[in-house]
């Protein structure tokens, strides 16, 4: 996984890769400049565009000025924009780039753009360096970039959003952030959506042994992670070894979240699922899902049970089940939905809950359990809290899902789409992840694996159908994550 550090921390790990690898913090700039060319390649942007750098005097405009040099020698009409004072000092990386700049590149300050203009417009003028609230002077540039009605790619993190807090002056709104080495955290929090548009990772080959002596509690999930930790199973490998697991979900008029959980659960390898139902709905999960077994019974020997998930659909008059259920399972099960809801207005059960299970709430169910946050990063302290408090994990679902472990670890989810966005999204998720704690993957792995099979499932489904994408179509793609991802 890749850690995310913060915007302090990112000069000294440059300075610790330059002293390791014998590189130059300019050589260093020039692989990210390199690595920004390579993506902007793959875009197969029209040559007719003309591009505008706005550059900075930090360290963000001479990637800048690299820029502007490389796409020029590529072929393309490129013409940069100072956003900096006559006679500012630059940083020297900067200086030598803007040295480097050839002749045939107009170099303007920025206040001479005509925003009539078109093409496309990169945002090189702040980058982590940025500190504090940002001055008045660089409003007007801002407001001049987000006016520019092209496409706007940032570089790094676009101007005016801080590396790891919350911002609150002008920030420019790209349609591409493109983040050198790791995303810087603050890319990855809801509210700030609107400026970073997509997010593109670009490497520049700082490697991962580097990272080791920083410290940071943030991490980001990649797909070369999950492999790694799925569970292999041998040839003779039977039912009772990809294991036993129950879910106790669905009511009348919600019988869809037990199907949806159970039919989960079977898609990622559960070898044995037993569906608590209501006896009088029986019926409609066991012709929706043959493969699934049903109880009724209230006060079951949940122990006979590898793993359990618990909620969806389940009801919110449910909480004395819930409470023996609680008290009658003793491995780290999965509390979703109406569970979550009834555990957070009765708060004495949340001592109940087995040490290290999940609870995966959306952001409605959340902040019932943790109170309201003043923004994502005051809800990551909190959820932190509370993994620690109780020694749970939680996922805190939504556009990269935050998995918050009991040590204190986070880690974002890089997998999903916004049209996952949709009635049942989470009973497929609780199926999964119950399947997989079910088949002995512990509760960090489970996750790991279960939310980004989850987020990958929603992509290959979004890419079909789009808006028109439901759960049901999420959980017929699982399949094929196991074929994109080799899982055998
Ligand atoms: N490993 C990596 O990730 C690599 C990182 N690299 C790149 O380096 C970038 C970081 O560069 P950096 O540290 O030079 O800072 P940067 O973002 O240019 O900002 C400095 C400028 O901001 C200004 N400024 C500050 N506060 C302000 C305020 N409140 N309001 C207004 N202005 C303010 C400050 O002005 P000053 O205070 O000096 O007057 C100065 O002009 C990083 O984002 C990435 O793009 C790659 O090249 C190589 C590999
Ligand atoms: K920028």
């Amino acid at each position: 996984m890749l850690k995310i550090l913060s915007g302090d921390q990112v000069k000294e790990l440059d300075s610790a890769h330059i002293q390791k690898e014998g590189i130059s913090s300019h050589e260093l700039m020039e692989r990210a400049a390199l690595s920004f060319i390579r993506w902007w390649e793959s875009m197969v942007f029209s040559k007719a565009l003309p591009v505008f750098v706005f550059c900075g005097a930090g360290n963000n405009g001479g990637d800048g000025f690299a820029i502007a040099r490389l796409l020029f020698k590529g072929g393309w009409n490129v013409q940069v924009f100072r956003c900096f004072e006559e006679g500012n000092t630059l940083s020297p990386d900067a200086q030598k780039n803007l040295d480097w700049i050839p002749e045939g590149v107009p170099n303007h300050p920025w206040n001479e753009f005509d925003l009539s203009n078109e093409g496309v417009l990169i945002d090189a003028f702040l980058g982590v360096g940025l500190k504090g609230p940002i001055r008045n002077s660089a409003f007007p540039i801002i407001e001049c970039i987000n006016s520019f009605p092209g496409i706007k790619i940032s570089i790094d993190l676009p101007s005016g959003l801080l590396a790891d807090s919350p911002s609150n002056g002008p920030v420019v709104e790209a349609d591409f952030t493109v983040t050198f080495a790791f995303p810087k955290l603050a890319l990855l929090f809801p509210e700030n959506a609107p400026f970073t548009g997509k997010i593109v990772l670009a490497e520049i080959g700082i490697n991962e042994p580097i990272y080791e002596v920083f410290p940071s509690p943030y991490f980001f999930i990649q797909e070369k992670d999950i492999l790694p930790r799925h569970r292999v199973f041998g040839q003779f490998s039977h039912k009772g070894d990809f294991g036993k697991i129950a879910l106790l979900a669905g009511s009348k008029g919600k019988m869809g979240a037990a199907i949806l959980s159970s039919k989960a659960a079977l898609r990622t390898g559960s070898g044995l699922v037993t569906a608590f139902v209501p006896e009088s709905e029986r019926g409609i999960i066991q012709s929706a899902v043959p493969e699934v077994m049903c109880e009724f019974e209230e006060s079951p020997d949940w122990n006979r049970f590898d793993a359990l998930g618990v909620g969806p659909g389940l009801g919110l008059d449910k909480k004395d089940l819930l409470q023996k259920t609680l008290k009658g399972f003793t491995k780290p099960m999965i509390l979703d939905a109406d569970a979550i809801t009834l555990l957070a207005s009765n708060r004495e059960m949340i001592s109940l809950i087995p040490k290290n299970s999940i609870l995966t709430p959306h952001l409605g169910e959340l902040e019932r359990l943790i109170g309201k946050s003043s923004d994502h990063l005051d809800r990551l302290n909190r959820v932190k809290e509370f993994c620690l408090q109780w020694q749970l994990n939680v996922l805190i679902k939504g556009a990269y899902s935050v998995i918050s472990l009991t040590d204190g670890r986070q880690l974002f989810n890089s997998s999903g789409t916004p049209y996952m966005a949709t009635a049942g999204a989470g009973d497929v998720l609780t199926g999964i992840l119950t399947s997989y704690l079910g088949q002995g993957y512990s509760p960090e792995n489970a996750l790991i694996c279960g939310v980004y099979h989850h987020g990958k499932a929603g992509e290959l489904a979004g890419n079909q159908y789009r808006r028109s994408t439901i759960a049901s179509d999420i959980l017929e793609k699982i399949g094929e994550t196991y074929l994109l991802l080799n899982v055998l």
